[in-house]
């Protein structure tokens, strides 16, 4: 990964904002696509990777820069593993409204009744990055982090379904996590770990 210059295929200022966090001790300042002018890519894929692969080709392809791209959602078991990919868009898909706070509401309301051993949940994070927008051996991690879905929200750091992602082993939910710690243990810290470890190996072989 070059650190001048990767754009990172995201419109999510939690995203934005884990990512510089992560990324910053390797000198690296990924640069948001709505710096760029590139607008969300629509997300027409049937699985994570797919739609990372279609938002991280849509980025380079309009910028010119090796671009980096999340997919990623909350699969819970007491909904057959919904809402998973449709994380972003679940409480618009039911009419609910839209953004964190009506996923939040649409999800409380989905699990409403299912008690709290049977409320258990993961998120996933893909990350796919490319050297070029058409780039045939995109590097693709993936890593998942189990939690429970909460009956009422609590705290008010990182973003998304957080204040519902209830960590037994932490004792609070990913919304009370200092930003470190999440990044330490998170779906999406661990899916970074993973990618830097490939460009590492890429680098060497190269
Ligand atoms: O660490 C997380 N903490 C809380 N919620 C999270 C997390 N990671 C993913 N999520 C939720 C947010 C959103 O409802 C969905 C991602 O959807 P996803 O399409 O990948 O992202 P997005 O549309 O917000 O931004 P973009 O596509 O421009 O990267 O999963
Ligand atoms: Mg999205």
């Amino acid at each position: 990964m070059s650190a001048s210059s990767l754009v990172l295929a995201s419109g999510n200022a939690g995203k934005l904002r884990e990512f510089a966090r992560l990324l910053a001790p390797l000198g690296i300042a990924p640069i948001p696509q709505s710096q760029l002018g590139v607008s969300d890519a629509e997300e027409t894929g049937l699985t994570f990777v797919e739609n990372a692969l279609i938002k991280a080709r849509h980025a380079a392809a309009i910028t010119g820069l090796p671009a980096l791209a999340d997919d990623s959602g909350i699969e819970v078991d007491a909904l057959d593993g919904e809402p998973g990919i449709y994380s972003a868009r679940f409480a618009s898909r039911r009419q609910q409204g839209q953004g964190d706070q009506d996923n939040n509401a649409a999800l409380l309301s989905a699990l409403e009744g299912v008690p709290e051993e049977a409320r258990t949940a993961r998120y996933w994070c893909v990350l796919v990055y490319l050297r070029h927008a058409a780039d045939p051996v995109p590097i693709i991690v993936q890593a998942s982090w189990e939690g429970r879905v909460l009956t009422a929200p609590s705290g008010d750091g990182g973003f998304g379904y957080d204040p519902l992602f209830w960590l037994p082993e932490q004792g609070m939910s990913a919304a009370q996590l200092e930003a470190s710690t999440k990044n330490r243990l998170s779906h999406r810290g661990r899916a970074m770990q993973q990618l830097l470890q490939a460009l590492t190996a890429a680098s060497e072989s190269a």
